[in-house]
């Protein structure tokens, strides 16, 4: 049976960076029940085994509500894990080979940074979404490059695929960036570093569901 792409709009959480499984697991499903519609494991200091165990454990959680479940940087991760996709930046890999080894069903998502360039070519690669940031001002990456919000209706008018915002996104900027046309909004530290994660979460998702488009 052939599987249908999941829709990009909403929530996108982008995991912390912790070594402790359980408690990833509890904080990601705070989210799913908050309404998260997409979740990428990206965790920059664990090793491949550590990796291999925390993407593990949170498939079935993701697939239990119905989240699709990106994988930072690792196309391999991605295929041996049969995971819903893969984020790549601009050295994590050949867009194009990577689209080439998934399936039709697997998303494939690009870092463009503040660049259309970078966008255009990732389009011609055949990507399903574009990332531009750092949209506002990161704490979780202080050094990343600030991206204008225009890049958003630049590359809708361009016919590009939907695009993400990443970068400093809180529940006070979002409505920003949703308003500008970016179709998701990828959060890491607004969203973990919150008291109520599942609170949080749904704060974000009401953002998507109380506008028409
Ligand atoms: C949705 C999304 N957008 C951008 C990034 C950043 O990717 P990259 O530039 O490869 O940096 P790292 O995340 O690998 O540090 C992302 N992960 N997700
Ligand atoms: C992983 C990442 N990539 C970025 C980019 O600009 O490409 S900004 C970023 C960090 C996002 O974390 P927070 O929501 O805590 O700012
Ligand atoms: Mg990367």
């Amino acid at each position: 049976m052939s599987r249908a792409k999941p829709v990009l709009r909403g929530l996108y959480a982008v995991t912390p960076d912790l070594d402790d499984t359980a408690s990833l697991c509890r904080m990601v499903e705070a989210s799913l029940r908050g309404g998260a519609a997409l979740l990428q494991y990206r965790n920059k200091l664990a090793d491949s085994r550590l990796r291999i165990a925390q993407a593990s454990a949170l498939l079935p959680l993701c697939r239990q509500y119905k989240v699709p479940l990106i994988i930072n940087d690792d196309l391999k991760l991605c295929l041996a894990l049969d995971a819903d996709g893969v984020h790549l930046g601009a050295s994590d890999g050949d867009l194009q080979a990577a689209r080439a080894r998934l399936a039709p069903h697997q998303l494939l998502g690009a870092s463009c940074y503040d660049q259309l360039e970078l966008a255009n070519s990732a389009a011609g690669a055949g990507v399903d979404y574009i990332a531009f940031g750092a949209c506002f001002s990161s704490g979780t990456k202080p050094q990343a490059v600030q991206a204008s919000l225009t890049l958003f209706q630049t590359a809708r008018q361009a016919g590009l695929p939907d695009s993400v915002a990443i970068g400093g996104i809180s529940l006070e900027n979002a409505a920003q960036a949703i308003a500008a046309g970016a179709s998701a909004i990828a959060v890491i530290g607004a969203l973990w570093n919150s008291a109520d994660i599942e609170h949080t979460a749904r704060q974000f998702h009401q953002l998507f569901t109380h506008r028409a488009s």
